[in-house]
């Protein structure tokens, strides 16, 4: 048989300052690329037939961020796949996004199966997972920082844009908690990775799971829909679920405080975290001026952490909101533990209060009850109605932590200061990404620095 040459991807450095910026997972939303390079490129495998794309694996640099790709290059792009189209390269031949590929990902469960080594990548299934191939493949076309496609309705392969190096928390954590008989987490099915970075991350499917967001909206939506009804009284209340989400969570941080190990920390490492949460405020403040109005008071709050005798710290979700929690038929279920996106990866390692996950939760509820409302004319009977619906449900998560660990609500000083600090985070994320949410995190601010 004879092997082609690799296809000349280099080219690609001309197309991608263009096509990056414009996918929903390229993270410097908003800035343009000065330049971009294919830093490695392997075949996985060569098209069967002439005319059939090959697949190859690419790692880019653009403006010293490294993004992967999953490339299929063909003469000429199928009519279905012209969207996913990167660019033309010296040889003449295309290569798209292969992600959109159905046939090509299905083929990705060979590799695993195999225990491949194709691409300078290991295909490797966690031990004791048989692999079954031949399962339809879909990407699942959301809207993810990542890429992820489901493979038949086993598996879910998510494949890291910009992995990182080292180890990924998202894999150590899945498999801590598996490994502890977590109910909480879908078990992991295999890693595709290189000596030093995961690039992948197949888990079970949970085919028969609701987002949180979805569910929690739906039950907003029909909230609104009911002009006299409360919270409470409305078809779709959401408080019980709220109440078992908070459960979930507590059993989580138990299950990795079991198997990772907790930590006490004193008065200095309160000071830390306090300079932590200005720094950011910094940070936040110079790209969103309209956030000075509040700075007093979010100082002061910070601040208050300074006062603390200490906490305990252990490793937490890192970013729990609505969109990473599940609900399945047997209970809610708890996913990507990658940390904030933006992030740098020492920060998302670093032992963390459980109330961090706490507050963001209650700030997800706060999103979700008034995200229906933006750039609606304010009315103070849907907004209050909206609020009452958050503060339901708020509650009713606190009360479901509390039937497993300790009541957040007994940490008052520090939840506040984290809720505030989560919501700085927002403030910063949705002016880069939705700027017409900005409002949302704003408004937050504002209730709750006139709470105390
Ligand atoms: N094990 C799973 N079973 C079913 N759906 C899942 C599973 N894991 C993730 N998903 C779906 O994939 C989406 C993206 O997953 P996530 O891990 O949050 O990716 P990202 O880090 O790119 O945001 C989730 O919102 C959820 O709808
Ligand atoms: O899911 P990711 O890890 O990519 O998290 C990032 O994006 C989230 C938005 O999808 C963002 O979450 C914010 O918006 C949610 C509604 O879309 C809301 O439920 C969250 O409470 C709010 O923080 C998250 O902050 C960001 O890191």
């Amino acid at each position: 048989m004879t092997t082609r040459p690799l296809p000349a991807v280099a080219s690609l450095a001309d197309d991608l300052p263009t096509w990056l910026p414009a996918q929903r997972w390229f993270a410097a939303k908003g800035r343009d690329i000065g330049s971009a390079q294919v830093e490695r490129a392997a075949l996985l495998w060569e098209g069967a037939e002439p005319g059939a794309p090959s697949l190859l694996h690419a790692l880019v640099d653009a403006d010293g961020e490294r993004y992967q790709l999953l490339l299929g290059v063909v003469d000429e792009v199928p009519d279905h796949l012209r969207g996913a189209l990167v660019g033309q390269l010296e040889d003449g031949l295309h290569a798209y996004d292969a992600t959109h590929d159905a046939e090509l990902m299905g083929g990705l469960l060979d590799l695993f199966a195999a225990h491949s080594t194709a691409g300078g990548v290991d295909w490797l299934p966690e031990p004791g997972v048989e692999i079954q191939t031949g399962l339809r493949a879909r990407p699942i076309g959301v809207e993810q920082s990542n890429t992820s496609i489901v493979f038949g309705e086993h598996y879910i392969l998510k494949v890291y844009r910009r992995p990182v190096l080292g180890e990924s928390r998202d894999v150590e954590l899945h498999r801590a908690l598996a490994g502890a008989g977590s109910t909480r987490v879908a078990a992991p099915v295999a890693v595709m990775r290189t000596d030093d970075t995961v690039l992948g991350f197949a888990q079970r499917f949970l085919g028969d799971a609701a987002e949180g967001w979805a569910t929690a909206t739906a039950s907003v939506r029909d909230l609104l829909a009911e002009a006299d009804l409360h919270a409470g009284e409305a078809g779709g209340d959401f408080a019980g679920e709220a109440r078992r989400l908070g459960a979930a969570v507590a059993a989580v941080h138990a299950d990795l405080a079991t198997a990772l190990g907790t930590e006490p920390v004193g008065q200095a490492e309160m000071a830390a975290g306090a300079d932590a949460m200005h720094a950011r405020l910094d940070s936040v403040l110079r790209e969103v001026p309209a956030l000075a109005e509040h700075e007093p008071v979010l100082r002061a709050a910070f601040d208050a952490v300074r006062g603390l005798p200490g906490t305990t710290v252990q490793q937490v979700h890192g970013d729990l909101h609505l969109g990473q929690v599940l609900r399945t038929t047997t209970g809610w279920v708890l996913i990507d533990f990658e940390g904030e996106p933006d992030a740098p990866p020492a920060e998302r390692d670093r032992a963390k209060s459980p109330l961090r996950d706490v507050a963001g939760m209650l700030r997800s509820f706060d999103y979700a009850a008034l995200h229906l409302l933006a750039g609606e004319d304010p009315d103070n009977q849907r907004l209050t109605r909206a609020a009452e619906w958050a503060e339901r449900n708020r509650s009713a998560f606190c009360d479901g932590y509390a039937e497993v660990g300790a009541d957040p609500r007994a940490d008052a000083v520090l939840l506040r200061a984290f809720e505030l600090d989560k919501a700085v985070y927002e403030v910063g994320y949705e002016h880069r990404n939705r700027p017409d949410w900005v409002p949302i995190p704003l408004a937050a601010i504002t209730r709750v620095t006139a709470r105390r």
